[in-house]
């Protein structure tokens, strides 16, 4: 199987999206992590570009032992020697030298003919291979550089000592085939090209960074230069870890292998994500939060019965955990399937009417809630299960609260009584939860003594749920009453209903009706 070298350039391409700015710790954080993960090439910067970015590359070079490490340079003899400084103490040190090579770059931005861009990197080529055994050279803006003069570049640089030729899609501009093509030429076109290793290096502006990569190497390259979470200047460049699992996922079609060490994608993700202050999409191939979950009821029922009817890729593979990975994820779009094998993860025990209500009360939740957590649904269950719903009971049907004018607040509630009466009650006031509190005393014929109430919100997020605690005094016994709702008014007062129907339940009490009959 022919194996393909991983080059990573997380901390040299990687770094040059804008705003991110890493200091020499935090770079070497990440190259270690890039080591356990097994990645052939680390390129830890630009050493020239500064004295920081030096100091970041030498730390680097003098740390990691298991990949080779490698610093850019422009075809200048300063930045060689700079990168020479940086590097010359690591085990296996290579210089990446690059020069454009498109019409556009030589005319507009080097100022440079065909024949001084040939010179310039052969020179350059030449004087480094006095210092390093490694020489990669990169044509900056080979997918938009003549054919022909490409060839001849090539064969000129590989002369000169080049081991490595990677032949960038700069600008993101190439199709696969044609990515494809540029290879095959180069392969077929430079006499010398099985003296030296060919790379792709593809950035992602139109969306193609991996599928370009794919087509270098089914067109004979044998490195991919790549950066994890596809991080690096604009669109960025081809993911390292889409390539490594793509390579390992469909190796039926591809056949090649790498050293990677897969189970440490996640880890090394979410390190660069964290140091390097850029957040990975939720929907992201392999590492993105939602990578893993299934939402849709019938999504889940398959994963259920068997996860291969809807997940190619295990979690554990990339070293994404079980919690990590949320696999059902409980919303809008699930059902009974899947909410039921979350009850039973709580290790909760539903009778079927008690499971079909709290399907119903947690399927109304999400028409409201954006997301409904772990909390939320326990905070459903419990209530069920504490809920005196097999007796005849106290139900809120119908509640408003008013602000008016001067200061007062008016409730108006209508309640269902347990003799299936149903009553109204308006109390104007100070205060909303008060005047509530006082609008359900006025249609119950108990009487309660509110001694506690507290109400804090379940769950994550701006439209979490309301629980409502309270503690009430019946005849000089205490019964504690909960509530949950969207709305922090409702969950106070299923709260109040709550530990009055604890009474009933407890007393076993036939009540009267009070209040306007509706
Ligand atoms: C495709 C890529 O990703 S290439 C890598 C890009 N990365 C970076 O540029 C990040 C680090 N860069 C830097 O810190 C700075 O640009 C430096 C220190 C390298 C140079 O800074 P300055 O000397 O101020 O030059 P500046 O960046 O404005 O312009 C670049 C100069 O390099 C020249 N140049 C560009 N590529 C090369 C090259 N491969 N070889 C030689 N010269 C080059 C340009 O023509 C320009 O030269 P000029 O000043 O004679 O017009
Ligand atoms: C320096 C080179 C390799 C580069 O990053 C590019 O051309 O995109
Ligand atoms: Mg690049």
């Amino acid at each position: 199987m022919t194996e393909i070298k991983i080059f990573d350039t997380t901390l040299r391409d990687g770094e040059q999206s804008p705003g991110v700015n890493l200091n020499k710790e935090e770079k070497l954080e990440i190259a270690k992590q890039l080591e356990r993960l097994g990645v052939d090439v680390i390129e830890a910067g630009f050493p020239a570009s500064s004295e920081g970015d030096f100091q970041a590359v030498k730390l680097i070079a003098d740390t990691i032992k298991n990949s080779t490490v490698t610093a850019l340079a422009r075809t200048k003899k300063n930045d060689i020697d700079r990168a020479y400084e940086a590097l010359k103490n690591t085990a296996n040190p290579r210089i990446h030298i690059f020069l454009a090579t498109s019409p556009i770059h030589r005319e507009y931005k080097l100022k440079m003919d065909k024949e001084t861009v040939v010179k310039t990197s052969v020179d350059m080529v030449s004087y480094a291979k006095t210092m390093f055994n490694e020489v990669e050279w990169s044509a900056e803006d080979a997918s938009r550089t003549e054919l022909d003069f490409l060839a001849e570049i090539i064969e000129s640089v590989i002369d000169a000592g080049a081991t490595i030729i990677n032949l960038p899609d700069t600008v993101g501009y190439s199709t696969p085939e044609e990515y494809g093509q540029m290879f095959k030429y180069v392969k077929e076109n430079v006499p010398n090209i099985d003296q030296a290793i060919l790379s792709t290096h593809c950035h992602n502006d139109l969306g193609l960074a991996v599928s370009n990569s794919i087509a270098g190497i089914e067109n004979g390259a044998e490195q991919i230069e790549v950066s994890i979470n596809g991080i690096g200047e604009r669109a960025g460049n081809a993911s390292l870890e889409e390539l490594a699992v793509l390579l390992h996922i469909r190796n039926d079609v591809y056949g090649y292998q790498t050293n990677l060490v897969l189970n440490e994608i996640k880890r090394t993700s979410d390190v660069v994500s964290k140091l390097t202050g850029m957040a990975v999409q939720a929907n992201k191939a392999v590492i993105g939060r939602n990578a893993y979950a299934h939402e849709a009821g019938i999504h889940q029922d398959g994963m259920l019965k068997n996860s291969e009817t809807y997940e190619i890729i295990s979690p554990a593979l990339v070293g994404v955990s079980s919690e990590e990975s949320n696999t059902l994820f409980l919303g809008k779009h699930s059902g009974r399937h899947a909410f039921k094998d979350k009850v039973k993860s709580f290790g909760i025990e539903l009778t079927t009417d008690e499971l079909s209500t709290a399907f119903n009360n947690f399927k109304e939740l999400t028409d409201h809630k954006k997301e409904v957590t772990d909390d939320d649904i326990y905070a459903i269950l419990m209530e069920i299960k504490t809920d005196a719903s097999n007796i005849d009971r106290y139900t809120l049907e119908n509640f408003r609260i008013n602000y008016e004018q001067d200061g007062q607040t008016r409730a108006y509630i209508e309640v269902s009584h347990p003799n299936g009466e149903k009553t109204s009650n308006e109390v104007i006031g100070k205060g909303s939860v008060e005047v509530l509190y006082q609008a359900i005393q006025g249609v119950i014929s108990e009487q309660t003594n509110l001694l506690d109430y507290q109400t804090s919100s379940v769950g994550g997020g701006k439209d979490a749920l309301a629980e409502s605690r309270v503690q009430i005094k019946i005849n000089d016994k205490r019964y504690p009453g909960r509530g949950t709702s969207q709305d922090v008014l409702e969950a106070s007062a299923n709260a109040y209903f709550n530990a009055i129907n604890r009474y009933l339940m407890s007393e076993d009490k036939v009540t009267q009706t009070t209040g306007a009959s509706i």
